[in-house]
């Protein structure tokens, strides 16, 4: 299952009893109103300087208790001693009886009602101690069932509360309904605005979703990240919750007003049913969560019903998540180097550095198939960084070594440029291969780039600050605006290689690439085409002058020492 990294809150205050009292009264609502930083305290098991104080209190409390227990039972042991004195003196000395009996009777007394008040006092203290105790140990187990953030059942008793539906469904012969929901783009809300906004937006969607709920034995709870689970206890047909699925859509996309910002943002959801889907809570949850999955690829803000062929896919996923795991971990990947060629002269300007995963003696898997997985599961942003800095390193490297490559060029995903220090990436792997910007260059889709606008413009213009060239990959397929063409800073359009691959049947992609070549140069853009595979498509191209091309016609992708003797030969 995908996890997602969210920040808590900070360190714990001390917090006046009256505070304690409410939150121990109302522990749910409380858990909604009370510092994040005092619950994620308590959970992590650290003792709040009250928890500590009332533990000493209660420990002097045991002291004193031990010492008037002590102290009982040094005066009965003295009692029976006198007593025993008592009888052998009236034995031997009848006539000193009297005196006798007298003094230690006196003292005995006094000291027993001493002891007395003592063990009241210590009494009522431990009493008192003792209920605290109970409190804190109940706000302990309150803390340990819910999440901080929000007050929502967490995982735990989500798990809980699913196994008792399940078991009641069983009996009744009733349907269980289990969502799985995930903000969609919540991870560029938060790293974009800020932790505060997003943790507040979280809590916005909390509120939304349980109102949404009218069933008490409804559940709506907190996975972790922007992961929420809803649980329908008693559902009568499969049609229910597809209907509060659209409820939870529709609720969720009304603007959230978090301070000076008006935030928008949808839901995917994955739902499975018991007894269809799954027999126990381990299976639904996994089965709502693949479905969840599928509704994000299946363009977000929409929901899902498990089906079974589902699971085939979430396997391949998941072992693919898993190859690409083991791939990072133990030097699998590969880098293989495409030549970029001038189409007048033949001679080789740069290269484009593709990615590849070695598994044992099988052959290299090609990227079409775990690029996608990883830019799901979150590992695009260290195999992106692995991939910079190899190629950096290599190209580096070659010029070292007097090979003049001209440029690498680096695919990068949206992901990874829309990513926390995206931008320091770049500078720091610059600087520690020592490669000089200007032999840099980075590819983004349209699409990647259009994702959010604003911060991309700064993100591109602190590239080219640093002296590193933009290029747009796959050119003609994403975007329907070109507008920004004018507010980007870039410098190169590589024509997709789908129009390249028909130019020759097809007039329309003629025209398209004509169209393109000659947009290219007016804006003073350098234009490279993509998958040149025929002689024609090179004349063709040639005859319209775009100046750069790559593709199988001159050279496949090449492992690093088959790319140096390709140099060497040229
Ligand atoms: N049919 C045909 N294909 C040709 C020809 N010439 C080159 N190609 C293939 O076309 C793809 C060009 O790369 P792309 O458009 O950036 O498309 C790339 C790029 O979007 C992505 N990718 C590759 N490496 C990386 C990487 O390191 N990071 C990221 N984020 N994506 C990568 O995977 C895509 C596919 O990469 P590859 O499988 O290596 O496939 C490469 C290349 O092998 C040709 O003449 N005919």
């Amino acid at each position: 299952m995908r996890r997602k990294n969210l920040t808590p809150g900070k360190d714990t205050a001390r917090q006046p009893a009256k505070t304690r009292e409410s939150r121990l009264l109302s522990p749910h609502a409380a858990a909604l109103n009370s510092p994040t930083t005092h619950a994620a305290a308590l959970l992590a098991g650290k003792q709040t300087a009250d928890q500590r104080e009332e533990n000493a209190d209660l420990r002097q409390a045991t002291a004193e208790l031990r010492q008037v227990t002590a102290d009982l039972r040094q005066a009965t042991a003295d009692l029976r001693q006198e007593s025993a004195d008592r009888r052998q003196e009236a034995a031997d000395q009848s006539e000193d009886a009297a005196q006798a009996k007298v003094q230690p009777g006196a003292i005995t007394e006094a000291h027993l009602r001493e002891a007395n008040e003592r063990l009241v006092v210590a009494t009522i203290r431990a009493h008192t101690m003792t209920e605290a105790a109970e409190n804190a140990s109940a706000e302990m187990s309150y803390m340990a069932q819910h999440d901080f953030l929000t007050g929502l059942p967490n995982r735990a008793l989500l798990r809980e509360r699913l196994a008792q539906s399940i078991a009641l469904g069983q009996r009744h012969g009733k349907r269980v309904a289990l969502m799985y929901l995930d903000l969609d783009h919540f991870k560029h809300i938060n790293d974009s605005l800020g932790h505060a906004v997003g943790d507040q937006l979280l809590q916005s969607a909390a509120t939304r979703l349980q109102a949404c709920l009218s069933r008490r034995s409804d559940t709506v709870s907190r996975q972790g990240g922007d992961e929420f689970v809803v649980l329908l206890a008693e559902v009568e047909a499969v049609q229910d919750a597809a209907v509060t699925a659209e409820k939870l859509l529709t609720v969720m996309a009304a603007p959230h007003l978090i301070g000076a910002h008006r935030l928008h943002v949808t839901l995917s959801i994955g739902i499975s049913l018991y007894p269809d889907d799954g027999q126990d809570a381990e299976t639904m949850i996994k089965n709502a969560d693949t479905a969840m999955y599928h509704a994000k690829k299946n363009g977000r803000g929409t929901y899902r019903m498990f089906t079974s062929d589902m699971n085939e896919h979430a396997v391949a996923r998941r072992s693919g998540e898993e190859s690409l795991h083991q791939a990072l971990e133990q030097h699998g990947l590969v880098l293989h180097y495409q030549p970029k060629v001038n189409l007048q002269t033949g001679a080789i300007t740069g290269a484009e550095a593709l990615v590849r995963l070695r598994q044992g003696d099988q052959p290299l898997v090609y990227p079409s198939t775990f690029v996608n997985v990883a830019e799901n599961c979150g590992l695009i942003v260290p195999l992106g960084k692995w991939v910079l800095s190899e190629a950096c390193r290599q190209t580096a490297e070659w010029l070292q070594a007097g090979l003049d490559i001209g440029q690498i060029a680096v695919n990068v995903s949206a992901v990874e440029f829309h990513g926390a220090g995206f931008l320091a990436g770049v500078r720091a792997v610059l600087d520690d291969t020592g490669l000089a910007p200007c032999r840099l260059e980075l590819e983004m889709t349209e699409s990647g780039l259009m994702q959010d606008t604003a911060p991309t413009s700064e993100i591109l213009r602190g590239l080219k600050t640093l002296g590193v060239q933009i290029a747009i990959d796959d050119f003609g397929t994403g975007y329907s605006s070109l507008s920004y063409l004018r507010s980007f800073p870039i410098d190169t359009l590589k024509i997709d290689q789908s129009f390249v691959k028909d130019i020759d049947d097809g007039s329309e992609e003629k025209a398209i690439v004509s169209a393109i070549i000659a947009m290219g140069k007016s804006l003073k853009l350098h234009v490279i085409a993509e998958g040149i595979e025929t002689p024609q498509q090179l004349a063709f191209l040639q005859a319209h002058h775009c100046a750069e091309g790559q593709g199988y016609y001159f050279n496949r992708p090449l492992p690093a020492e088959k790319f140096a003797a390709l140099l060497k030969t040229t």
